[in-house]
């Protein structure tokens, strides 16, 4: 007995309702897909071959009566559609915004909880001087000590840095007082030979769009300290963080380390509202570095209160057994006692916001 006109169109309603429940169905998957390509750090989320297999693998499939074309036409439409919804999401909600599944540490310390103080020289000069600093700080009880190998210098004339070699003799020192050692690092070649001994990657203000260095640091599995720039706009310093986050290192400290403005009082202007909007934004750390911010030594006490009451994560700042003989950023480097004074008061600083 032959159907109804009434019958079939009731059928074929049914049918393109359940195909519409399992293209809703498809695409909240796609979106999953896509949001996991860019979490492993796929720069591209279209993947023809993908699409290639699994059309093959559907036409195999098919019994007709659709031909092979059609049926074609139909899902590469379906796969132009995901993709538009991928590209979509993807442009929605950066990584560095959503929510964190782990905290950012740098060897068992942990960013985000209590405010981290890192300190140390500016440059890696001197076996005695390293030594000196070192062993002072660690008796400070600081965990995490700085010092430059590889030096961005304005002019290059002035001291380069002692390299690789200095780097190596840093992280014995660093070792053997028990601490944790950040350190710059300017290209993507230096990163392998540095690696083993950093305990975190600094990238340097002026390295901040160094794309194919964000990339690189992106494919390492150490924290990654990146600093912002010195014109750079904040949507730029986070996108900046999203490079190396969307290559597949989710840990990334944001370092607020002044920018240039008319100002020439301090040798940058600490942009405060930065740490407190990005701190709104991302779901990423944030410190400041109150020495490249100031580039003196009288106003980093209040700077980095600063930075603490707004919500920075930690500060960054440098101090030299004998500043006024450093080989680089001399005036603005605390000495060992300066140092000492500076560290009681922003502890108990940091201790009266807590409570
Ligand atoms: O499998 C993927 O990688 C997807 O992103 C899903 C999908 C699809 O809709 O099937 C979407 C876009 C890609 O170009 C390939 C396939």
């Amino acid at each position: 007995m032959s159907e109804s006109l009434e019958d079939l169109r009731s059928q074929i309603t049914e049918i393109s309702l359940e195909l519409v429940r399992l293209l809703n169905e498809r695409a909240a998957i796609a979106l999953k897909i896509g949001a996991a390509k860019r979490k492993q750090g796929h720069s591209n989320l279209y993947d023809p071959i993908r699409e290639a297999k699994l059309l093959k693998q559907l036409l195999e499939a098919s019994e007709g009566p659709l031909a092979d074309d059609a049926l074609a036409h139909l899902f590469k439409e379906v796969f132009k559609t995901s993709l538009a919804l991928q590209v979509e999401d993807a442009h929605k909600q950066l990584l560095v915004e959503s929510k964190r599944a782990t905290a950012v540490h740098i060897g068992p310390v942990s960013f985000g909880e209590a405010p981290v103080i890192i300190a140390g020289p500016c440059a890696i000069e001197t076996e005695e001087q390293i030594t000196e600093i070192f062993a002072f700080l660690s008796g400070l009880d600081v965990q995490i000590v700085r010092a430059g190998a590889f030096k961005p210098r304005t002019s290059p004339y002035d001291f380069q840095g002692l390299g690789i070699d200095g780097l190596k003799m840093a992280s014995r020192i660093a070792k053997q007082y028990g601490l944790l050692l950040v350190s710059e690092i300017m290209d993507a070649d230096s990163l392998e030979e540095a690696l083993p001994y950093l305990d975190a990657v600094q990238i340097g203000a002026r390295n901040m769009q160094n794309f194919s260095l964000l990339k690189a640091a992106g494919a390492i599995n150490k924290p990654i300290i990146l600093k912002r720039g010195l014109s750079a706009t904040i949507e730029e310093f986070t996108l900046a963080a999203e490079y190396i986050v969307a290559s597949g290192n989710d840990q990334v400290i944001l370092c607020e380390r002044g920018i240039r403005t008319f100002e020439t009082a301090t040798r940058n202007t600490l942009d405060i509202s930065a740490v407190a909007i990005l701190k709104e934004r991302l779901e990423l750390p944030i410190i400041v570095d109150v020495s490249h911010a100031a580039g003196r030594k009288d106003i980093l006490l209040p700077l980095a209160k600063a930075g603490i009451a707004v919500g920075g994560d930690g500060i960054m700042i440098e101090t030299h057994p004998q500043p006024s003989i450093a080989l680089s950023d001399a005036q603005q480097q605390l000495n060992m006692t300066e140092f000492a004074s500076f560290y009681r008061e922003l502890k108990k600083f940091i201790n009266e916001v807590k409570k």
